[in-house]
């Protein structure tokens, strides 16, 4: 089925994508960093979560998304959504270190 889509239509989608690859590469990068931080926590013992730090992050970026107009809850439940990965892969860090 071919339909043309309006100019003001295909021209929002491409900042949508623009946008969108700009995530993938900002969470890539995180991920990178976060792999770094499971390597020093097996290296020193110490445990895969941190909650202590989860509380004050989502505290900030609760703060953050309330100055830019993004609903709060849904910022947390996007940074508890990568830190639970985050964990998973420092559980697993952690457990092949141990098995070295
Ligand atoms: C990255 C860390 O490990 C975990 C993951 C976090 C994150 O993804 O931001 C934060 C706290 C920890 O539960 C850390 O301790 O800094």
């Amino acid at each position: 089925m071919s339909e043309t889509i309006p100019a003001e239509l295909a021209s929002a989608r491409g900042t949508i994508d623009n946008i969108d690859a700009a995530l993938i590469h900002l969470l890539a990068e995180r991920f990178k960093c976060t792999q770094r931080v499971g390597h020093i926590k097996a290296d020193l013992g110490l445990p895969p979560s941190d909650p202590g730090r989860e509380a004050e992050q989502i505290r900030r970026l609760r703060a953050l998304a309330e100055d830019a107009g993004l609903d709060p809850v849904f910022a947390e439940k996007f940074l508890s959504f990568i830190v639970e990965e985050v964990i998973r892969h420092h559980v697993a860090t952690a457990e092949q270190r141990q098995s070295d």
